[in-house]
């Protein structure tokens, strides 16, 4: 095992919730109204892409210009900004520490695979910067999530085989993601939205190194 790459939004810590809160308010200033359930095909995908399909919720993708699609984004970015500013270290979900902790010992390197041009803000909120050997860039990201270009980056920078690595999602796009970079996938959250993934469990709590070695090995005797 070489390396363990994550995903930031829902994973690391429970900002998934604030990007729901800030796309909300902002959907909410152009009369739309979204919910929970549809929040969950937003989950790991680019900003833009978001609004697109937002907008598309209601028929209404043709009726803002480029630019002024740009402003809406900016403004939930806004939002999303001010909320994530209350963001220290008691937000790290449980359990994360401590793997991330097991993982540093054991040798393992650690890295980012995140969509969010705010990763490295919300790592350094966390104070969880020193743990990660390599954050992918999300800025230089062309592709979003289901494409596996934000894996193979971080991939890359870490110099690791994708079948030595494991890799960490709560969102469906992010599993696919993983599972097209030729990595083992852990799904963290519902098992209906996270099926094509290699392991699932419920909370981050439920990720026991030991038991994620162990799944990864029996995954690869086959
Ligand atoms: O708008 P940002 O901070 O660049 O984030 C882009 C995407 O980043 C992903 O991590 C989130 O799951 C998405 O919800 C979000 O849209
Ligand atoms: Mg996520």
């Amino acid at each position: 095992m070489e390396a363990f790459i994550f995903d930031l939004d829902g994973v690391i810590t429970d900002t998934a919730h604030y990007h729901y809160i800030a796309w909300k308010e902002l959907a909410k200033s152009i009369n739309i109204d979204i919910d929970e359930k549809f929040n969950e095909s937003l989950k790991g995908i680019s900003r833009l892409e978001s609004l697109e399909s937002i907008l598309k919720l209601k028929g209404r993708e043709y009726d803002f210009s480029y630019e002024e699609k740009v402003i809406l984004a900016n403004k939930k970015n806004d939002y999303y900004k001010e909320l994530i500013k209350n963001v220290t270290p008691k937000d790290i979900l449980p359990g994360i520490k401590e793997l991330l902790n097991e993982t540093k010992d054991k040798g393992i390197k650690i890295g980012l695979a995140s969509a969010s041009k705010n990763a490295d803000a919300v790592l350094q909120n966390l104070q969880l910067k020193d743990y990660f050997d390599f954050v992918a860039d999300a800025s230089k990201c062309t592709q979003s999530k289901p494409n596996p270009e934000i894996f193979l980056m971080a991939i890359k920078g870490l110099n690791v085989d994708p079948k030595d690595c494991i890799g960490f999602e709560d969102a469906s796009a992010g599993i696919e993601a993983i599972n097209s970079a030729n990595m083992y996938s852990v799904g963290i959250g519902d098992e209906n939205v996270l099926k094509e993934a290699n392991y699932i469990v419920k909370n981050t709590t439920d990720l026991d190194f030991n038991t994620l070695i162990k799944k990864y090995i029996q995954y690869y005797s086959k």
